[in-house]
């Protein structure tokens, strides 16, 4: 007989098995037998060890396991064999009495998955393999022509040499060479478009610098006589930008800048800050600041000393992403307050700010992806803006009057499409990050994108070492601990599943928008500071303009929601020249066809692959958890994946007191669980695993994020194709918990774009979607998206047995 998914864990080693299946439903006396026979086959006396077991859906039939979701006998591939669902009841396998009675029935990762629709080129595998193709020339790296330098762009002597002595660029990039002229001897606005990684902060910060460095030097670098510039003489420029964290590192890339001007003065005034230190920041005064646009919004209504009557530069940076964040209001009125104050020609000082700075304001828009909602921002913020690229060929293209420029990859990033059935998301994860530190030094850092945040603590939980972190014991002088950072205690960890030989240590962090601002602050620079091998698992909020240099491999595990999402995150790595790897994870079937529509050369490869690779060798089950099977040299890469996931599986249903001997509750049936209040056999409630609780909660969320993928995309990513008990595997769950369709996710994904959008159908915005400015994977799902979760669920209530074929 076809085990049809079926895993019959006959040996299953000496862990302590964690969980007892519970008995539910059908008629009571069938539970009590059922109960009885499992008790005995525990201890060893089973009478009837060949029976058919209990079912609870069924009672007095045979059995169904618990595989797909509740759901087993038919499979997607399958023919029906009768009307209304449901296999034909020869295709329901026999679960095994002590299968049962441990729980450990699990669906095989290896059967029941979808075919593949992609042509894998294996022989192009085999080539690659061997005799690597030549790498492509980079696309967003520094000129090397001897020719290039910032000095001959314009840019002053003393910044010039700055640059190339202390921050070692001595060559712009193609962007800066395009666009710092334009930006120094014009005053017209202008939309920078460049692929990721190629230098954009820069091209328009130099121009700002060195335009405000002229008001006190000549341009032999002597100073001007009579001329002071301090931190009175008013605020020059404003930049903008989505989230905190690029808030911060475009000021940290100015101050590095400004060390050779140091009179000069940059300051940030972001969300999640003390808006106390901040007006007190402003009140000093400041020349550049740097801002998220919500929280400029609050300081320009409520802070009086922040004029900006001298103002000449509004940098809209990542604009298209605070449009989708919702922020076209702020921007609005950001644009309309800086407009609205007459240009001054000197400051109040009387320092004459004509014929130095620009005779006019200058709105200035950055972004690597172009799409109508920038157009929109460029109506409401650029007038008759010139459009500068890093290629002459995208400039004519743009001359010619082409409206949608191709979101364009670096060209030396390797890309890959790994197919992974559901089931196997999870187990193929930790494959390939094990792979990827298998070498000593090959890779530093990994960045792992994930749809909300519930799922990246859940990831994070999971992967990192289960047993706590053992706290230093106290001096024996009696002087005070030794100070640990506070905020990083529970966003970094080490991860031993991921681990080598050659690596033993890998830092693994977690970042999302739900996240108090001090923690994604040392996460971030816990992980880009980190001297060992790290992993950071992150939501979106980490997709847009974040710069850390070492990062080697971009892991896209849910898929972006939107392409130009997509062509963000892979640009965290391959930046400014460096080479990158992206790998995409797509399930098999319509997700196949999603690389069609993305950018760059793409190879699509089995997970197979991955996982030969990474689990050739052991995985380091963490001490004290459970361990499925002995390694044995002999086992294959698929037994180490199966006993991999059963671990996992056991990990989510361990329970408090679950190895101690308890014999005490005499109703099976009323277990830690049971409902009957004021009944003889009702007991204390034992609560579930905090990691069970957890991978609950991020699937749920996920399945809903998976709801909101853009409009266009949804035939790749089709909810009703979806399958539910396949996915929960992936968390670890043996079957797809309830309660996806209801209510909102407040920690889902793509907030205000879908919340703005619900505001204008129905009415004024409700306070909590406004000025999110940072939390973009905060919020709640559209209605759109709940409704199609909801229909999706009403068809699995309605008929379990055809949730394989829906739609
Ligand atoms: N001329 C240069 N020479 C060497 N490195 C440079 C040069 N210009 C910028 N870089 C480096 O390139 C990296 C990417 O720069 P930046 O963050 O400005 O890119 P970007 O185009 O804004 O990317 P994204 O669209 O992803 O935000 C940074 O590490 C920066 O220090």
């Amino acid at each position: 007989m076809a085990d049809d998914g079926m895993l019959l864990n006959f040996e299953l080693g000496d862990a302590p098995l964690t969980s007892q299946v519970k008995f539910k439903g059908g008629r009571w006396r069938d539970r009590v037998k059922a109960q009885k026979s499992a008790k005995e086959e525990a201890s060893g006396i089973s009478t009837q060890p060949s029976k058919a077991r209990y079912d609870p859906d069924r009672p007095g039939k045979r059995p169904r396991g618990n595989d797909d979701g509740g759901y087993m006998g038919r499979h997607n591939k399958m023919p029906r064999t009768g009307g209304g669902g449901g296999g034909g009841a020869s295709e329901i396998p026999w679960v095994p009495t002590h299968a049962m009675k441990t729980g450990l029935v699990s669906s095989s990762l290896f059967t029941s998955n979808p075919e593949f629709k992609t042509k894998f080129d294996d022989e192009n595998d085999k080539t690659n393999d061997d005799e690597p193709a030549e790498p492509a020339k980079p696309s967003n790296a520094p000129l090397s022509e001897e020719a290039e330098n910032f000095h001959k762009l314009g840019i002053s002597k003393r910044v010039a040499q700055h640059l190339a002595t202390k921050l070692e660029m001595k060559a712009p990039t193609a962007i800066q060479k395009n666009t710092i002229p334009t930006l120094i001897n014009e005053d017209s606005d202008a939309f920078l478009q460049a692929e990721t990684g190629s230098g954009k902060t820069l091209a328009y910060l130099l121009p700002i610098v060195h335009r405000i460095m002229a008001l006190s030097l000549n341009e032999d670098g002597t100073p001007k006589k009579d001329v002071k510039v301090d931190r009175k003489s008013g605020l020059f420029a404003i930049i903008l930008a989505p989230t905190r964290e690029l808030c911060k590192q475009i000021a940290a890339v100015l101050e590095k800048v400004l060390r050779c001007v140091p009179w000069l003065v940059c300051t940030t005034v972001i969300g999640g800050e003390s808006k106390h230190s901040e007006k007190a920041r402003l009140r000093k005064g400041v020349h550049i600041l740097i801002a998220t646009p919500g929280r400029l919004t609050d300081h320009l209504d409520h802070t009086k000393v922040l004029d900006v009557g001298t103002v000449r530069w509004l940098v809209l940076d990542e604009g298209d992403r605070m449009m989708e964040m919702g922020f076209e209001d702020d921007i609005r009125m950001i644009v309309g307050k800086i407009r609205a104050d007459k240009l001054q020609e000197k400051n109040e000082e009387g320092l004459v700010l004509k014929g130095v700075l620009p005779a006019r304001r200058v709105t200035v828009l950055c972004s690597a992806t172009m799409k109508m909602n920038v157009q929109k921002l460029g109506e409401i913020s650029l007038e008759d803006a010139v459009h500068i690229t890093a290629s002459k060929s995208e400039m004519e293209k743009d001359a010619e009057g082409s409206t949608e420029m191709a979101f364009t990859a670096p060209a030396q990033l390797k890309q890959t499409a790994v197919i992974v059935p559901a089931k196997l998301r999870l187990v193929t994860l930790i494959g390939l990050l094990k792979s990827t530190f298998a070498r000593k030094g090959s890779v530093m850092k990994a960045i792992v994108f994930i749809s909300c945040a519930d799922s990246v603590d859940f990831h994070y939980e999971v992967l990192k070492d289960p047993a706590p972190v053992e706290s230093p014991p106290p001096p024996a002088d009696g002087a005070p601990p030794k100070k640990v950072d506070i905020h990083i205690e529970t966003t970094v960890a080490p991860a031993s599943y991921i681990t080598s030989p050659a690596n033993t240590r890998v830092m693994l962090h977690k970042l999302h928008g739900s996240l108090a601002q001090p923690v994604r602050t040392a996460t971030l620079k816990s992980f880009a500071e980190c001297k060992d091998p790290a992993v950071l698992i992150t939501t979106d909020i980490a997709s847009r303009g974040l710069d850390v240099p070492a990062v080697d491999l971009v892991i896209e595990y849910d898929p972006a929601f939107a392409v130009p999402d997509h062509v963000h995150r892979i640009g965290r790595t391959a930046r400014a020249g460096r080479a990158g790897k992206a790998v995409l994870f797509l399930l098999p079937g319509s997700e196949e066809g999603y690389t069609s529509v993305l950018a760059g050369t793409i190879t699509p490869e089995r997970y197979e692959e991955v996982l030969k690779k990474g689990l050739a060798s052991a995985v380091n089950l963490p001490a004290n958890t459970p361990n499925p099977n002995s390694e044995n040299e002999r086992q294959t890469w698929m037994t180490r994946a199966e006993n991999l996931q059963l671990h996992f599986e056991q990990r989510l249903l361990a329970k408090p007191g679950d190895n101690e001997e308890d014999d005490s509750n005499p109703n099976p049936f009323k277990g830690p669980k049971g409902k009957g209040k004021g009944s003889k056999f009702a007991q204390k409630p034992v609560p579930d695993d905090p990691l069970l609780v957890s991978a609950r909660q991020a699937f749920r969320s996920h399945i809903r994020a998976y709801a909101t993928h853009v409009k266009e995309e949804r035939t790749f990513f089709d909810m009703t194709q979806l399958h539910l008990g396949h996915m929960a595997k992936a968390f670890g769950l043996r079957e797809a918990p309830g309660g996806i369709g209801g209510g909102t996710s407040r920690r889902t994904h793509r907030p205000a774009l879908s919340a703005k959008k619900n505001a204008a159908a129905s009415g004024p915005a409700k306070p909590s979607t406004k000025k999110q400015d940072h939390d973009d994977d905060l919020g709640v799902v559209d209605e759109d998206a709940a409704r199609r979760m909801k229909a999706k669920m009403m068809m699995m209530s309605m008929n379990s047995a055809s949730e394989f074929n829906l739609g």
